[in-house]
C-alpha cells in the first residue's frame, strides 16, 4: 500500500553526529518508535497523522551510531492497536529491545502471551487529543488488571494541563506507571509553579509512578536547537528535566523519541540530543541510573541480576 504523508512531515534527520557524550555501556534507548514501512506494515486507519517510514533496521542503525545497547519500543499512535511493525521489530532485535503495546478490551489472553513472548513489557494509554481518539476509562482499567499479572507496567501520554482531570485514574492503576516526557510541561512555565509542583507532587505522593525526561526537542520553545554542533539544545526544559532526575534518581528513564513524530518546528540530530542527556543528569551516578540501572530494572530484571 502506498501512503501519503501528513503535509508539512518532517523526515528524521538522516546523517546524525556521533556524540560527544559517551554514554555507560549498556545504556537503554527506552523510548523510540518504528514507523512501518507501510507497504509492509500498513498504518491504521483510524491514525491522526501519516508518517515516513522507520523501519526496525534504521532504528538498529541508529541505536549502534549513538552507541546504545537496547531500546524499548514503544507503540505509535499511526499504528493503532495493530502491534505488527513493533513486534517483528522486537523479535528481530532478539534480547536487545522490549515492546510497548496498544491493545483493546477484545484482546485475547493468547494474543497478550504472544506479545510477551515477543518482549512487550507494557501497554500505553494516550490522552493527547490530537493522537487519538477517547477510549472510556473504564475499558482502559480492565486492561490495565489483565496486564498487571503478566508483570507489565502502563505507559501513559498526556499534556500537563490534564492531569488534574486525570488524577484520579492514574493514581488507582494497579502496575507501575510510566510517564512520558513528564507529562508534557509547558516549560514557559516557572518550574516551581503550581502547574509543574502537581506532577511532582504526583510522583512524590505515588511510588509506583516513573517518568521519561525525554522530548526536550518536543517541549523547548527557546531552543537553541539540537543542530549544527549545538552542545547546549533546549535550555529552556534542563531545570525541569533535572528537578525530575534529581528528586527521583531510581524513577527516571531517557529515550531518543526517535523518528520524532509530529514534530514542526525542526529535526533534531539524535547525536546532539544524546549530547544534551549531562546537561540534566549532570553526574556520572545520574547518568548510569538513568540510563542503564532503571531502564534494566524495569525491561530486563533477570539481566540485571546476572
Ligand atoms: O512520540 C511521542 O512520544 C510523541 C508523539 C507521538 C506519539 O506519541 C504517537 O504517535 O504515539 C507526539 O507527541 O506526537
Amino acid at each position: 500500500m502506498q501512503f501519503q504523508k501528513t503535509p508539512g512531515w518532517l523526515d528524521w534527520y538522516a546523517d546524525p553526529s556521533k556524540p560527544k557524550f559517551q554514554l555507560p555501556p549498556g545504556s537503554v534507548d527506552a523510548h523510540c518508535h518504528v514507523f512501518g514501512p507501510g507497504a509492509q506494515f500498513p498504518f491504521a486507519p483510524e491514525r491522526k497523522y501519516t508518517p515516513c517510514d522507520a523501519s526496525k533496521q534504521q532504528l538498529f542503525a541508529l541505536r549502534d551510531h549513538l552507541g546504545f545497547a537496547r531500546n524499548v519500543i514503544v507503540q505509535a499512535t499511526c499504528h493503532g492497536a495493530d502491534n505488527r511493525a513493533m513486534v517483528d521489530a522486537c523479535l528481530a532485535a532478539g534480547d536487545k529491545a522490549r515492546g510497548i503495546a496498544t491493545v483493546k478490551r477484545s484482546v485475547t489472553d493468547e494474543e497478550l502471551q504472544q506479545l510477551h513472548a515477543a518482549g512487550v513489557r507494557g501497554v500505553r494509554f494516550n490522552f493527547v487529543k490530537r493522537l487519538v481518539d477517547f477510549t472510556p476509562k473504564d475499558e482502559l482499567m480492565e486492561i490495565a488488571g489483565r496486564i498487571a499479572k503478566l508483570g507489565w507496567h502502563v505507559v501513559i501520554y498526556f499534556e500537563a494541563v490534564d492531569l488534574p482531570e486525570l488524577w484520579d485514574f492514574f493514581t488507582a492503576l494497579p502496575t507501575t506507571v510510566v510517564v512520558d516526557h513528564m507529562g508534557r510541561p509547558d516549560v514557559s512555565k516557572p518550574v516551581d509553579g503550581p502547574e509543574f509542583e502537581l506532577f511532582l507532587k504526583f510522583m512524590r505522593e505515588h511510588a509506583n509512578v516513573w517518568s521519561k525526561v525525554s522530548c526536550p526537542e518536543r517541549l523547548s520553545v527557546t531552543g537553541p536547537k539540537a543542530l549544527n554542533g549545538e552542545q547546549h539544545a533546549y535550555q529552556d526544559v534542563v531545570p525541569f528535566a533535572r528537578r525530575v532526575i534529581e528528586e527521583f534518581p531510581d524513577r527516571v528513564l531517557w529515550g531518543t523519541d526517535w523518528p520524532h513524530p509530529n514534530l514542526k518546528d525542526h529535526m533534531p540530530d539524535d547525536g546532539l540530543l544524546v549530547d544534551f542527556i549531562p546537561q540534566i543528569a549532570t553526574t556520572a551516578e545520574l547518568q548510569q541510573k538513568l540510563l542503564v540501572d532503571n531502564p534494566m530494572r524495569l525491561y530486563w530484571p533477570s539481566n540485571e541480576l546476572a
